[in-house]
């Protein structure tokens, strides 16, 4: 006989849901008594400013931290998870901003070292290709992981994580990595999970696609859950003040001024770093003047990061390849560049641009000890470091748990919102910037902008090498394309339509030149 069903039944529980879920980092209060529900079958938004919370939240729901006091619950029963395999164990699985993977080994190698069996690596490949393909995420299981783009990389974590048949995925802003396609194709991806009757847990500082792809959000703000929501029936605007409080600012553009003589200038500048993976530069010229803001445009991994390391000098070329202040500076290092008063704020905040064990003192001093003069004499000018780190805190409001906190406790945002106040408190001459606002909420991504701008306007010559089209519009002058190494010629940002962008970007000189039969 058919058990008969009771209209009267309750719904089923949650697949994962926390009680007065509460972490503390020492005084720091990281979660405060957070209760989120994650049904199966949704998609479930996590937002909040830089440090409000969320990566401690799913860092707890991993097993990655253990919470202060609050529970747990999974389908219903209260559990622990005290390690990520605990956490895998039960079905939940997690894809990193960071990715985990080994350069040398192939995909499917890769993927092998996530499995908790030992399964033959033939079957690993074969599971690998079939997951990648009824999901819509293209990979060749045998390619060497060094070939492969950004995106391609979040897919094999991607399938990495399918390949457990989780019933819970967590991703941590999956797209700011991705170009425009590739976060098209993880969209339907993610559909195609819920549509499964899995729950995916989503953190983005993209509220237009959260708008667009999400059922629910719980939205939080300094460690506190302030709201849960359908995200369809809010806007971009009301969102963002759930998480801050009150109106974002927009960016104001730079006042009409004068634009001063050349203070950076690239001169047909090749060049091919020796590890295989690289993007040889070529033939790339630029120039930019005081006064005004160049954007480079890109897709990643087309020379952005070579390009950036040249000017930053982190290796040399010919000398009058690279000029600042009418000096040649191709053979000079870093610090040296930084004397003739030039500013670098690298992509990677963490290990490039900040040592996550050392103080924000100790960072700003290994930063700036030459242009600042830090060690005169050999004698640490430690005070001085530190009131310099107190301004940038001040100004670009990084929200850390005391004075002088260790890097690593920063949350990333925040991280990012000091390397750029850092940078920018010696308000250089010459200004580069690769990804500026990469990680930093929508309130932040506006102060920094507008930093920059302003900086500009003061006279400095500015580089942003960014992968985010809205931010390139929003604070160039003139914007050029980068694409397999090669830089188009800079067009002012009035005559440049996105279409044209685009097709530049794809390796059209012009623009037009795609068209051509
Ligand atoms: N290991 C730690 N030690 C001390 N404080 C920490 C530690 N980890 C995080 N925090 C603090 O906890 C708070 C929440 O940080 P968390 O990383 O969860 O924020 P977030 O919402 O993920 O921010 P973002 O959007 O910038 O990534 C921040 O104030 C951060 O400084």
């Amino acid at each position: 006989m058919q058990p008969s069903v009771d209209p009267s039944s309750p719904s089923p529980p949650p697949l994962i849901e926390t009680v007065a879920l509460t972490k503390h980092f020492g005084s720091v209060t990281a979660n405060d008594g957070i209760d989120i529900a994650v049904r199966a079958g949704e998609i479930h938004a996590l937002l909040g400013e830089n440090g409000a919370g969320k990566s401690t939240l799913v860092k707890m729901l991993f097993g990655v931290l253990q919470p202060t006091s609050g529970e747990i619950r999974w389908e219903g029963e209260p559990v622990i998870l005290d390690s990520p395999a605990g956490a895998q164990a039960l079905g939940i699985g997690m894809v990193f901003q960071h990715f985990s993977l080994f350069e040398a080994l192939t995909v499917a190698e890769n993927v092998a070292f996530a499995l908790p069996d030992t399964m033959p690596l033939r079957q690993i490949a074969a599971e690998v290709r079939e997951i990648s393909e009824s999901y819509g995420l293209p990979l060749d299981p045998h390619a060497p992981m060094h070939r492969l783009s950004v995106g391609e990389r979040q897919r094999v974590e991607i399938v990495r994580c399918l390949m457990r048949q989780p019933k819970l995925i967590i991703l941590d802003e999956p797209t700011s990595v991705l170009t425009p396609q590739e976060t098209e194709g993880l969209f339907e991806t993610l559909e195609r999970l819920k549509r499964e009757g899995r729950a995916v847990l989503y953190i983005s500082h993209r509220l237009s696609e959260v708008k667009r792809l999400c059922d629910t959000a719980t939205v939080l703000r300094q460690g506190r859950k302030v709201a849960t929501c359908d995200p369809r029936q809010e806007t971009p605007g009301s969102l963002a003040r759930m998480m801050i409080g009150s109106e974002v600012r927009e960016v104001k553009p730079a006042p009409a001024h004068e634009l001063g003589p050349v203070r950076l200038s690239v001169d047909r500048l090749s060049w091919r770093k020796p590890e295989v993976q690289s993007v040889a530069l070529r033939d790339v010229s630029l120039e930019v003047r005081g006064g005004e803001i160049l954007g480079v445009a890109g897709v990643a991994g087309n020379g952005q990061e070579e390009l950036f390391q040249a000017l930053a000098g982190f290796f040399t070329s010919a000398p009058d390849a690279i000029r600042i202040d009418g000096r040649d500076v191709g053979k000079l290092d870093v610090n040296t560049r930084r004397r003739l008063g030039a500013a670098f704020v690298p992509e990677q905040r963490m290990g490039e641009a900040a040592v996550g064990e050392l103080h924000l003192s100790e960072n700003t001093f290994l930063s700036l000890h030459a242009s600042e003069d830090l060690a005169p004499r050999g004698w640490l000018a430690m005070s001085r470091a530190r009131a310099i780190t107190r301004r940038v805190i001040e100004r670009f409001d990084v929200r850390a748990g005391s004075a002088d906190p260790l890097a690593s406790t920063l949350s990333g945002g925040n991280l990012q919102k000091y390397v750029v106040g850092r940078e920018l408190s010696r308000s250089p001459g010459v200004l580069v910037v690769n990804q500026p606002t990469w990680g930093v909420d929508a309130g932040a991504a506006t102060m920094i902008r507008q930093a920059l701008i302003d900086l500009a306007a003061a006279g400095s010559a500015v580089v942003v090498i960014s992968q985010d089209l809205d931010e390139i519009y929003e604070v160039s002058d003139r914007i050029a394309a980068i694409s397999h190494g090669r830089l188009s010629a800079a067009r002012p940002v009035r005559e440049l339509t996105v279409e044209t962008l685009g097709l530049m970007m794809a390796g059209a000189e012009s623009g037009e030149a795609a068209h051509a039969p």
